[in-house]
């Protein structure tokens, strides 16, 4: 079902800090900070040369990274982006086989335009996992 990781994902609780500290202190390219208000945050991408690493800023009230920051205030890593060819397919068999898909369990559109379904981290040890159409 899984290809290749697509991103991992940091929650921060200062995205112009974070993102300076990846440009400037560790010499990687970084993408603009970009709004995702129907997700809840802002993202910047570092840009590596084998996958990518998502900083991510709560946006607005009922963002769902605010309560992993308010018991992680410095930050932490929040979730691990895996591609799929078909979400559907994957998220059916999923459901088959009792895993819990998160929201209504319709994909939504992702932070680079594809198809993004999440996975309950209590059924994957401690990970919360998101699954991206490419
Ligand atoms: C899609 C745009 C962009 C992209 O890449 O394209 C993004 O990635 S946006 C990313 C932000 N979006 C999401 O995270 C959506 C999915 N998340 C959720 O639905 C919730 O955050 C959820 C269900 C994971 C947790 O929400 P809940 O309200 O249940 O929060 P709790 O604090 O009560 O958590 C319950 C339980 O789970 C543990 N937990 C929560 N988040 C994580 C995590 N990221 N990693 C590991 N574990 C997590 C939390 O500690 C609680 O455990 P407990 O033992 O009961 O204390
Ligand atoms: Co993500």
């Amino acid at each position: 079902m899984l290809g290749r990781v697509n991103h991992v994902a940091l929650a921060v609780p200062d995205l112009a800090a974070a993102t300076a500290a990846y440009e400037k202190t560790l010499g990687a390219r970084v993408s603009e900070p970009q709004a995702l208000p129907e997700h809840g945050v802002t993202v910047v991408f570092v840009e590596l040369p084998n996958t990518k690493i998502e900083l991510l800023e709560p946006l607005g009230e009922n963002s769902p990274i605010a309560a992993f920051l308010a018991k992680s205030p410095g930050g932490g890593m929040h979730h691990i982006c895996y591609e799929v060819d078909d979400i559907l397919a994957a998220r059916d068999e999923l459901k088959k086989g009792g895993a819990r898909i998160l929201g209504e369990g319709e994909p939504k559109t992702g932070a680079h335009g594809k198809p993004v379904l999440f996975l309950h981290p209590k059924d994957f040890f401690g990970t919360l996992i998101e699954l991206e159409q490419v």
